[in-house]
């Protein structure tokens, strides 16, 4: 596997190496060694799947007294991923970074806690499955808002994004807790 920072160089783009044969394919996705080293050491404790039409939108989401660590991927269908650095300690605090995660290109994002994360579905449907460094916390869950224009991230094109009530109604940066 290849672990490629990106702009936020905490957030890791991850390339799994794919060996295809005339049964179909095979690759590992996730490593705990390989991971220590190039992301941290990390455990996690949960394992998420859910489903989603074209244009749906979900995030941006972050817990903030138990904040979770996320790998992330699609395992069906294509969407784009969006990472927002709400560490005010950090370099890169308030910036975002985005990639695109398919079925076809196999890709990966390690969003580390400390990080609002959505994305937005740009295929017919996508499944999107991850891996959580601490439990589910409704109580604990926060919505920055995905079209704050003092994040400014660049979603794609021609989409109508759909939210659901919690995530329309999300709180600007300047509201929305942040993580020292
Ligand atoms: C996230 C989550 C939800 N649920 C339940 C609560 C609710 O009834 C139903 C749907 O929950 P949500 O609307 O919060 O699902 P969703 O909008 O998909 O939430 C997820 O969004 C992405 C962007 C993330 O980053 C995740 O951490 C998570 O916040 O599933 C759990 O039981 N465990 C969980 O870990």
């Amino acid at each position: 596997m290849e672990y490629q920072p990106l702009a936020i160089p905490d957030v890791k783009l991850i390339t799994p190496k794919v060996f295809g044969d005339e049964r179909g394919f095979f690759m590992e996705t996730f490593r705990q060694s390989e991971f220590e080293q190039y992301c941290g050491d990390y455990q996690f404790v949960q394992d998420n799947h859910s489903s989603s039409r074209r244009g749906v939108l979900r995030g941006l989401h972050f817990q903030h007294q138990k904040p979770q660590g996320k790998l992330v991927r699609a395992t069906r269908g294509e969407v784009f991923d969006v990472a927002v650095d709400m560490r005010q300690s950090s370099p890169t605090f308030g910036q975002w970074v985005g990639a695109t995660l398919s079925e076809t290109n196999k890709q990966m994002l390690w969003v580390p806690p400390g990080f609002a994360h959505g994305f937005l579905v740009t295929s017919d449907t996508a499944e999107f499955q991850y891996k959580c460094t601490d439990y589910y916390n409704p109580g604990d869950e926060y919505s920055l808002l995905w079209n704050d224009p003092s994040v400014g991230i660049e979603w794609p094109h021609g989409i109508e994004p759909q939210l659901a009530t919690k995530d329309a109604k999300g709180t600007n940066f300047a509201e929305t807790p942040k993580f020292l």
